[in-house]
């Protein structure tokens, strides 16, 4: 295909405006806070040569604040009775009282302050602003205190009450915005109340078979293990007992932790499906079950592993157990697919279904495939010129493939950029000493495929690049979402060209959508594209992505009744909003889906 203007045009437009110098640049989350003052600065490169930087909001946001509370640089031990006796993570965390919040210290909710919620369903729960409003159980309130999680964030205010009212939720909300404790929450919580973790295991230990009330399944061994970390923080000294299952490590260890009785299941598919078969777990009494990831769940690379799991192994059917998928993005065809595994469900959209937070700066750079590796070196020359580059300004940098990665880190290393990398073809040992290896900022950037664009909550990283588009923009929110967490700012970069076409409307209305600057060359290409939007798998951008709902509402329209409710704001109280509809039985098809590019 010939494209004449974008030849010339994009090519000197990018050298002209876009291409920074190396001396000057400074990513957002180190910049000093008095940058924040300003209400719209051009503040990437000192120079200006970067233009279109605006700090929207920015008095509210907060930069670079080291040593906020989390444990994800814990290491992690076989058997670890106290997670909450561990000193040097307890200096780590700074408290943050609740009238400190949004100054600066702490978790800056106002970032979250004027999201749309979108809530539809029969008899939603309202939302609470604390807490202390959820009828949680108090020693649960105690870890969340310990946590230093003052207030709930949106999700949280919305889909706990909904999942402690019992009910089945499928859940979209940004990334970074605390959705794993909004599956945890109410999960440990109901554990708790029904005194579950006291009786169900004596009667049935002689057999060997364990039977866990809840399951937590997610895309990644890294991620299962970051989500068995939180689930056992916030289980601390209640009694319930949280195991982590998954691929890649030897089995007979995690067999033995079975063996000692589980309450919490946090597993991978492939691992779990063996034990079951191994008879060393069983389904049978699993009362919570929960996908994060959901959508990454059920297209097409997992969705045959897990409705087996769901609906031929045991498991209690809809109704019987309480389901609740959690993401980020959640295509159309994806949740008609998961209504399958739900019953009288409650949608929940915090924000609009696959869009990306606005704490993320986000940067296209025209680059040609054969510059790419100069055009990074800049960027990384000009952080190190200005001092970022270490532990506290980590960068990660996405690839398509598990061979460009090596190759990208390797060659990165002997620049003198420390660098580590992961990919699938890497043993479970490596991929674990590379993500430690990155979170110590030992080796401050790490290349990655598309196995570390899920869920992982990495203190410190500041800046995504990324080295190679996706195909799929949804898979572009996720990446980018790995910085720009839990109120905190975050820059991405990617570098686009011709071959990156498909995606350019999808990109250029995400953009717009989180009030980025769409540079003027990508909106050509935007205009140009053939698609209406990118995806691997098959799906129709436009209607689908921006229309940012319940795809029940289609359904609906068809004859369904249906009713939802939206809200301006997120502390907004919450009208009783109803679906009476079925979610069953539409006859939908799922649409021909394509596996994305992961390992
Ligand atoms: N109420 C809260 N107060 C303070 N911090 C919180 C709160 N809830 C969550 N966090 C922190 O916010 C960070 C992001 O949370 P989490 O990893 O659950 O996000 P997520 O929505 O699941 O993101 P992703 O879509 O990328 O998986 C974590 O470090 C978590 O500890």
């Amino acid at each position: 295909m010939t494209m004449s203007w974008a030849d010339d045009d994009v090519a000197d437009w990018t050298s002209r405006t876009f291409r920074p110098t190396r001396a000057n640049y400074v990513p957002p989350h180190l910049r000093s806070n008095n940058l924040a003052s300003s209400d719209s600065s051009s503040v990437l490169f000192s120079d200006g040569s970067s233009a279109g930087y605006h700090l929207k909001r920015s008095g509210s946001r907060e930069f670079g604040r080291p040593g906020r509370g989390r444990w994800g640089n814990r290491r992690r031990v076989a058997r670890e009775p106290n997670p909450f006796d561990v000193a040097d993570k307890f200096a780590e965390l700074k408290v943050a009282e609740e009238e400190t919040l949004g100054n600066g210290d702490g978790i800056n909710f106002d970032a979250y302050e004027d999201i749309p919620v979108d809530t539809s369903g029969s008899d939603v729960p309202s939302p609470v602003k604390t807490f202390a409003e959820i009828d949680l159980v108090n020693v649960l309130n105690e870890n969340i205190k310990r946590c230093k999680y003052v207030k709930p964030t949106p999700v949280q205010r919305h889909a706990i009450p909904i999942a402690i009212a019992g009910r089945d939720l499928m859940a979209c909300a940004q990334t970074g915005s605390g959705k794993t404790a909004a599956f945890c929450f109410p999960i440990i919580s109901g554990i708790i109340k029904n005194q579950l973790h006291k009786e169900q295991q004596m009667p049935l230990r002689g057999s060997r078979t364990t039977y866990p009330h809840a399951l937590i399944l997610s895309p990644t061994r890294e991620l299962s293990c970051q989500i068995h970390d939180e689930a056992k923080k916030f289980s601390y000294e209640t009694g319930v007992k949280v195991a982590v299952a998954y691929g890649g490590a030897p089995i007979n260890h995690q067999i033995r932790e079975m063996d000692r009785g589980v309450d919490i299941l946090v597993a991978t598919p492939g691992r779990l499906v063996d034990l079951i078969e191994r008879a060393k777990v069983s389904l049978r009494m699993i009362k919570y079950l929960a996908l994060d990831e959901a959508d990454r769940m059920l297209d097409m690379g997992f969705e045959p592993q897990i409705r087996k799991i769901v609906e031929q192994m045991d498991m209690p059917p809809p109704g019987e157990r309480q389901t609740m998928l959690f993401s980020a993005t959640f295509p159309n065809e994806i949740q008609r697919l998961a209504s399958d595994f739900l019953s009288n469900y409650i949608f929940l959209a915090v924000g609009r279904v696959g869009s990306s937070t606005d704490l993320i700066e986000q940067r296209v750079e025209f680059v040609l495939e054969m510059d790419k590796r100069s055009y990074l070196m800049d960027l990384l020359h000009g952080q190190r010129a200005n001092g970022i580059h270490g532990k506290q300004s980590l960068t990660l940098v996405f690839v398509e493939t598990k061979r460009r990665a090596d190759a990208l880190e390797n060659w990165l290393s002997k620049n003198g950029f420390p660098a580590t990398a992961i990919h699938g073809d890497k043993v479970q040992v490596e991929r674990e000493r590379a993500l430690r290896s990155f979170k110590s900022g030992n080796t401050p950037i790490m290349v990655a495929t598309d196995v570390a664009a899920r869920g992982l909550d990495i203190p410190h990283v500041a800046h995504v690049i990324n080295f190679d588009l996706p195909k799929d923009i949804d898979d572009y929110v996720h990446r980018i979402g790995r910085t720009g967490r839990a109120g905190k700012s975050g820059i991405a970069t990617a570098f686009f060209n011709e071959g990156n076409q498909p995606l350019s409307k999808a990109l250029s209305e995400l953009m717009r959508e989180a009030n980025q600057e769409v540079p003027e060359w990508l909106t050509k290409y935007a205009g140009r594209s053939l698609y209406s939007g990118a995806s691997g798998r098959g799906r129709k951008y436009g209607g689908a992505r921006f229309g940012g709902h319940d795809y029940r509402r289609e359904a609906s329209s068809r004859g369904g009744n249906y009713h939802s409710s939206t809200y301006g704001t997120s502390s907004g109280v919450a009208p009783a909003s109803s679906y009476t509809a079925s979610a069953h039985g539409y006859g939908f098809e799922h649409g021909p889906i394509v596996a994305s590019g992961w390992d």
